[in-house]
């Protein structure tokens, strides 16, 4: 079963029962989901549902309260070659504004014992190629999302986790986000994106998970989560109890 948290083979990424409080404020409680190879998992909800402190405790950039979040059975810090397992885009994890598109992976890349090539294949998956020497100050938002997935490609990880990575990509964008991340995921490897735009991101996953309030209100592969309803955004109001048109 998907959500499964008990299960005896190692997980690609495994939250059990985590929950993480900041002072009195709940921000996450009791998370368990897993993500699977060769699967792209949608993790889905609205603005403040604890999406991100969900993915910055699996980075180990914050620690639970209680529970554990580890990536191939172990926590993200004890993994060897961290950026070779895993990349990460977090939303707002900007590039310095003077630097160009290039430098900036090359930065990464020389800190991590990247060969130079594969900045120029990474550049090419996310259509920068042309704007590789354009400082990062002049890039839409649409081109600093494909600069940072860019960046979390680059030690051709197993496992990629993606903070809202569609947001400010135009339909062509997103579009070629979709491929991109169907075809890593379809090569074996695991893909966990997070993302408040159910429609758009409907269009990307294979199993979703829900949370709304801190709360994980529902998971299962997308055909399961949307069944009887019109679309994945129809879902989420049922689920939620949130009105279309409320305000998120
Ligand atoms: N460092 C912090 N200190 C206090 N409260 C926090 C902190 N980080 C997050 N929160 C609170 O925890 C809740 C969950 O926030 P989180 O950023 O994880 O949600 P999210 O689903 O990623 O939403 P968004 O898409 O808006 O970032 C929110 O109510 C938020 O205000």
């Amino acid at each position: 079963m998907y959500t499964k948290t008990s299960s005896t083979k190692t997980e690609a990424i495994t939250i059990s029962n985590v929950t993480k409080r900041y002072g009195g404020k709940t921000a996450v409680e009791n998370v368990s989901f897993t993500a699977q190879p060769g699967r792209v998992t949608g993790f889905l909800g609205p603005n403040g549902a604890g999406k991100s402190s969900t993915l910055r405790i699996l980075l180990g950039l914050d620690r639970p309260t209680s529970g554990t979040a580890l990536i191939e059975g172990k926590a993200f810090v004890e993994h060897r070659q961290p950026l070779r397992t895993v990349g990460a885009m977090l939303d707002g994890a900007a590039a310095v504004p003077e630097r160009r598109g290039i430098d900036h992976l090359k930065w990464i890349a020389e800190s991590n014992q990247i060969p130079k090539k594969r900045i120029v294949e990474v550049l090419e998956m996310v259509g920068l190629t042309e704007a590789a020497k354009t400082r990062v100050k002049k890039y839409s938002l649409g081109m600093k999302q494909r600069l940072g997935l860019a960046a979390a490609l680059l030690g051709e990880p197993r496992i990629l986790i993606l903070d809202e990575p569609v947001n400010g990509l135009d339909p062509e964008g997103i579009r070629s986000v979709r491929r991109l991340l169907q075809d890593y995921a379809r090569n074996g490897n695991t893909v966990l994106l997070s993302s408040h735009l159910m429609d758009e991101t409907s269009k990307i996953v294979d199993d979703i998970v829900i949370i709304n309030k801190g709360k994980i209100i529902d998971s299962g592969t997308l055909e399961e989560v949307v069944a009887d309803h019109e679309s994945l955004e129809e879902a989420f109001f049922v689920l939620t109890g949130i009105k279309s048109g409320e305000s998120w």
